[in-house]
Parts: C-alpha cells; structure tokens; sequence
C-alpha cells in the first residue's frame, strides 16, 4: 500500500491565470479541462506513479475534503510494435500519475491540493498559495507556423487498402488517419497553446500532457467513459459533416447528415459497440435509438449519448479498459481493424486516439478519447487526425474532412487578435 498525504485549501483565483504563474517551476504537467463543465484539473510536478488505485490509500489533510486527483494518459495502441514518433517516444509509459501541486475546479468550488509522500505541512501550501495570489491575467499571443501537406496520393493508397480490406470482408469500418508536421517560426510553449485552446472557440475538454520538454496537447469533443458513483456515461461519436459558413447552412448540412446512409452506419458500429460493452457491465443501460447532432466550431457529428448504472464492484478502469478503442477511432471489428491499421499507417498514433483523463482516490472520474491533438517541442509539432472508411468512402472526400478536424488543434495556434 502506497499512503499519500493530499492537502486542500480553496483558492480565491481563476485557475488558469494560477496555472500559468505556477507553471514556470515545473516541467511535468497535466491538465484536463471541460470547457462546459466544472470538471478542470490542473497538475504540476512529477510526484509518484502508480499502477493501481487498489495500491494507494490516502490521507486527507487541509480546510477541504477533498480525494487526490490522479491523471491518466494511454496510446492509442499501446502494443503496436511499430516505433512511436520520436517526440511520442520519450514520454514513460505511466498508468497512473499523482502529481505534486493539482488545481481544481469543481462544483464545490476552486482549490489548491498539494500531494505528497509524507504529511504536507501548511506552509507549503501557503507558499505555492502567496505565488497564486500574484497572478496576473493571462495573455494569448499568435504564434504563425507553416504546414507540410502530406500527399494526396498516399492517403488515396491508403484509403485503397482499407477499402480493400472491407470488400474482402475483412473488416466493415476501419478508422485511419493522417498526420502533418508543422514548424513554427519561433519556439512556442505548452502554457501558449494551452491557453489558446482554453480561451479559443474549439469546444470539449482540453487536454495537456507535458513530460519534460515535450508536450502533448489538443481539445476533444468526445467523453469516452465518466463514472460517478454508480453512475456512468459514455459517447458514441462518429460521422461527420461541415460546420457550415452561417446558422442557416449548419442546419441544412446537420439535417442532411441525418439522413445520411453512410454516415449512419459507421454511427452504428459505435452505438452497438458501446451497447454491448453497458449492457455487459451495467443495468439501467439508456441508449437513444436514434442520433442527434453534436455542433461543433469546425465540424458536427453525429452524436448518441449513453447512460447507465454501473454493477457493484466495476471501476473506471476497467470500464476504460472495456470501451477503449471503440469502433469511433478503430473500426469493426475492433481488433481487426487495429491489426489493418497497424499494417496500413507508416506511424505510430501514440496518445493520439488514445484514453485520456483523470480519477480522484474514490475512483471516480472520466476519460476522453485524445482526439484533435498533436505533440510539440520548441518550434516543431505533429498534429493528427482521422476518418471512418466504409464500403463507398472516396478518399478525396475523407482528406478534406481530415483537413477540417485538423482545424481544431491548429486553432491552438491562433492568439484570437481577429475577435473570433
Ligand atoms: C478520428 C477522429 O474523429 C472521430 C471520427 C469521426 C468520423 O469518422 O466521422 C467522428 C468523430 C470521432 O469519433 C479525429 O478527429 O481524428
């Protein structure tokens, strides 16, 4: 048994501007923020890794009540043989991770936790406390880049495997993905494109992985798994159309997305994929028979949300575990269409794709799919995205749907001067 000491105060500040003065002092960082929910945490500081909540229990110390927070970051696919991407490949491979100073936002409210492998004693926390109350407004700057396209050609041979693959029936969806390298002008920082994706328009949970130099970070739309109590949730996300230039033309492309046969289907696969995992796990399992749309700043989707009541004795991890990859960032059937996608990329997707999130010490917490993402140092970055294939899929069409999700985690470039 590990015993932690987890101290917590409330803080009378706006958890990024803290974020930010903080930051300068430690290379390890983590955050999961919702940019909808008062779901935001914000970690710094290597503390301890471990490999199991059943392996810690913990001490509450401080004004508040409140459980450690433990932030989890998972590849794609974490036995792919194939070498990561240099920048992916010097992150540890960690299960769980405590970090020393964690800043929260909840529906109880703002605090400062500090953890710790001894008792914490209160003037620590009152010196990280006196540093919070210096910080000032954060400010986001632009920072210009230039994109190196990937070739058309290879995707469409790419996509021609995966549609191979389908016609022999190997597979029914497969999900693959393109990558762009991108080099900036100057070298930026994680505090930049993170705040850029905080105070930017992109809509989700924005997330920050930061392991020495390097740093993983992106804004995702889609909730892989929250559990609350016996509660839990879950997203079936895939199907995709254009944002549209105004309100009018955003709802004529959603309506069409509706009653778009082949857009359905790869929905499909994701909703029955996650049925089975609910209903082998769960009681209670709500799953709308049909999907709505889900509107995003760059693209909509088609979107079924999912809920039931957890059995008695079913953690979050394990649930992760369970529903991680779905057929949204796979295909069908799920281990197939990973076999195919390992033959078919020329790259490893690393954290791309894969489960990211955070679980406090009673083993509550959620998970995203890292979507809209990609991996950074100094002045250089990888940024990925994908698209379901199905029987019909014109290679052309899902590169430029690719293009439009890429949006996304470029817009963490953009300072917002323009007034967007
Ligand atoms: C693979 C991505 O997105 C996933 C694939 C989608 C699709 O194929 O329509 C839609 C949402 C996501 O589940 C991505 O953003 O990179």
């Amino acid at each position: 048994m590990t015993k932690i000491y987890t101290y917590t105060q409330p803080v009378d500040a706006d958890i990024v501007d803290a974020f930010c003065v903080l930051q300068k002092g430690f290379t390890d960082q983590f955050v999961f923020y919702d940019k909808s929910r008062k779901a935001r945490f914000m970690g710094l500081g290597r503390c301890i890794a471990l490999p199991s909540l059943r392996e810690v229990e913990y001490v509450v110390q401080g004004e508040t009540e409140q459980p450690p927070i433990l932030f989890s970051f998972n590849r794609f696919d974490a036995e792919n043989p194939k070498p990561a991407d240099e920048l992916l490949a010097s992150f540890p491979r960690l299960h769980l991770m405590l970090p020393e100073v964690v800043l929260i936002e909840n529906e109880q409210g703002r605090f400062l936790q500090v953890n710790s492998l001894g008792p914490v004693y209160a003037g620590r926390v009152a010196r990280f406390s006196r540093h919070i109350a210096e910080a000032k407004p954060r400010t986001r700057i632009t920072i210009p880049f230039e994109l190196e396209r990937d070739s058309r050609e290879a995707w469409g041979e790419a996509v021609g495997a995966g549609l191979a693959a389908i016609s022999e029936g190997r597979v029914d969806k497969v999900v693959l993905s393109r990558r762009q390298k991108l080099t900036a002008a100057h070298p930026f920082s994680s505090k930049d494109l993170l705040v850029n994706l905080i105070d930017g328009p992109a809509r989700g949970t924005v997330l920050l992985y930061r392991y020495g130099d390097v740093f993983f970070c992106g804004c995702t739309p889609e909730l892989l798994v929250r559990k609350d109590g016996a509660s839990v949730e879950s997203m079936c996300l895939a199907g995709t159309t254009a944002a549209g230039a105004d309100e009018a033309e955003r709802e004529q492309l959603a309506s069409e997305l509706l009653r778009d046969g082949k857009n359905l289907q790869e929905h499909a696969y994701v909703v029955d994929f996650i049925r089975e995992v609910f209903r082998r796990n769960c009681h209670d399992v709500a799953i709308p028979d049909h999907p709505g749309i889900l509107a995003l700043q760059h693209v909509q989707h088609l979107y079924t949300p999912a809920s039931a009541q957890v059995l008695e004795g079913k953690t979050l991890m394990g649930l992760m575990g369970e529903l991680h990859p779905t057929p949204a960032l796979s295909g069908a059937p799920v281990g197939e269409a990973l076999m195919l996608i390992r033959q078919i990329e020329a790259y490893n997707r690393g954290f791309f794709g894969g489960a990211a999130g955070y679980i406090d010490g009673d083993g509550n917490g959620e998970f995203t799919v890292a979507l809209r993402t990609g991996v950074f140092d100094g002045e250089i970055g990888w940024v990925y995205a994908g698209c379901g294939i199905v029987e019909g899929s014109v290679a052309d069409d899902e590169y430029d749907e690719i293009d439009m999700k890429l949006k996304t985690i470029l817009s963490a470039f953009d300072g917002g001067e323009d007034g967007r």
